[in-house]
């Protein structure tokens, strides 16, 4: 079966280096999507990726999205939509990801330069983006190139859709897959999303479900501006105090939620869905590598993978405005914008969610009888997606990884939000699979964020390889 492969494994283990070089030029552009003055860099790196694949002689365009909504000075950066082969008896595979990157200070305590890729002698690639999801997007480029060198027939069509916006909540996206679910993406068969992780470092697995994400900031303001506290403490009620309060009643240390009514909107856990978790290759041990830790809330792997996985979560992540520089500075801050999120499980609805939470801290700043000014704001939202693996799409992908990597993969969940991936689902029809090329050390959002070598080179004969058994699955649409 697919009996090119071979002769492309060797391609791509020759041209690894250059591969390895195009991560590093990819790397060096710092498209973080959630900081406004980088922007540019976001378009740059747009750009750049549409030159790469217009070099390998894809049809590219870079699709504006208009202004960013309640940002109105700044353009949202292009989507990179590019199409290699128009072969009407192959079949059409569209490919997702995102050549923007979460925000990476140096000071945050990176070892290295986090726009800089510096590999170390045991292969591990560091480098803001290199797993999330720089790399497994030019894993999609680096498989057509190594088929050009190789002198093997691309499988199949490829339709690509690169976004620079999905750190932020995929501004622009939604609207633009629906608009072209029956043009540009028409012909597409199937998709694939390379944009998650492993749950270990040795097994690979396919992935059927995301949790959702809504994102929301609480403003307190009160003085003019930013006091003495000797002159002004005890004479003012304080911003920061009342936040502080709010953000304290939203979640205990053993991460139960404590909006009421929340939980109640969690789909209840079935006896068939329980038996899934044994088999699946994940140990306590795995857990705590990845968080450079045992400061895991749950005793066993079983709880733990729900965790993660089917209940919902509230993670508390900053406040705007307030001090956070080294040193002693007596100062109270005028304003402050707390932010938090909770990743929202089947069958949690985003309006319900909301109406509950902004219920709730509206309740709790009215009992702090506070003279400061409060709101909360839901900044963006997206649904969960769980799917069905009884599809040729996720059987051809469970046959590509055989055969890289001598194992059958786990279907498994994730924890994270892609949240366009169900706007893919049901806007063009047709099935999705999640199809990660890291592990679960890569530490994306994280400072130190890392690729291995072995898993960026395998991955690429992993997606060359999902191609070819996809062009050969019988398409049956179950
Ligand atoms: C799983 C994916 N690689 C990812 O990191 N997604 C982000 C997307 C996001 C940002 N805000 C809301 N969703 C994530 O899960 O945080
Ligand atoms: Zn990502
Ligand atoms: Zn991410």
């Amino acid at each position: 079966m697919a009996p090119q492969l071979d002769a492309y494994f060797s391609q791509v283990d020759s041209l690894s280096e250059h591969f390895i070089n195009r991560l590093r030029e990819a790397v060096a552009i710092p498209s973080v999507s959630a900081e406004d003055e980088r922007r540019p860099d976001v378009v740059k790196m747009g750009e750049w990726l549409g030159s790469q694949l217009k070099s390998l002689g894809a049809e590219v365009e870079l699709r504006p999205l208009g202004k960013q909504p309640g940002k109105e000075h700044l353009d949202l950066p292009p989507v990179v939509l590019a199409r290699y082969g128009r072969d009407a008896k192959k079949r059409t595979i569209l490919v997702y990801g995102h050549y923007d990157v979460q925000p990476a200070l140096p000071e945050d305590g990176w070892a290295t330069d986090p726009f800089k890729l510096t590999v170390d002698d045991k292969g591990r690639m560091y480098g803001r983006g290199s797993t999330d999801d720089k790399g497994p997007v030019l894993g999609w480029v680096n498989a057509i190139e190594a088929h050009q060198k190789a002198g093997i027939d691309f499988p199949v069509n490829l339709l690509m859709c690169f976004e620079g916006m999905e750190e932020y909540g995929s501004e622009g996206l939604d609207d633009l897959i629906e608009a072209e679910a029956k043009k540009y993406f028409a012909d597409a068969d199937a998709v694939c999303i390379s944009d998650n992780y492993w749950l270990g470092t040795e097994k690979p697995c396919l992935t059927y479900g995301l949790r959702g994400c809504i994102y929301y900031s609480i403003e307190v303001s009160g003085p003019g501006q930013d006091l003495h506290s000797g002159v002004f403490g005890g004479t003012a009620h304080e911003p920061m105090t009342d936040l502080v309060k709010l953000m304290g009643t939203l979640v205990d240390v053993d991460g139960t939620i404590r909006v009421p009514g929340l939980n109640e909107l969690v789909a209840p856990l079935t006896d068939k869905e329980k038996a899934l978790y044994k088999d699946i290759a994940f140990t306590m041990d795995n857990l705590y590598e990845s968080l450079g830790s045992t400061t895991g809330i749950h005793a066993d792997k079983e709880r733990t993978l729900m965790g993660r996985w089917r209940f919902p979560s509230l993670s508390l992540h900053g406040v705007e405005g307030a001090f956070s520089a080294p040193g002693a500075k007596t100062v109270i801050p005028a304003k402050v914008i707390g932010k938090f999120s909770i990743r929202i499980v089947p069958d949690m609805e985003i309006d319900e969610v909301n109406k509950l939470v902004i219920k709730y801290l509206d309740e709790q700043f009215a009992k702090l009888g506070s003279k400061n000014s409060y709101k909360t704001v839901v900044q963006h939202a997206g649904k969960w997606w769980v799917a069905s693996p009884a599809h040729w799409n996720f059987t051809a992908a469970g046959k590509a990884v055989e055969r890289v990597w001598g194992v059958k993969p786990d279907l498994t969940r994730e924890g994270g939000s892609i949240p366009v991936t169900l706007t893919f689902e049901q806007a063009t029809g047709k099935n999705v699979l999640l199809l990660p090329m890291g592990s679960s050390t890569d530490a994306a959002h994280s400072i130190n964020e890392k690729l291995d070598r072995r898993n960026y080179v395998e991955g690429i004969k992993l997606l060359g390889a999902y191609l070819h058994y996809v062009a050969e699955e019988p398409m049956v649409e179950q």
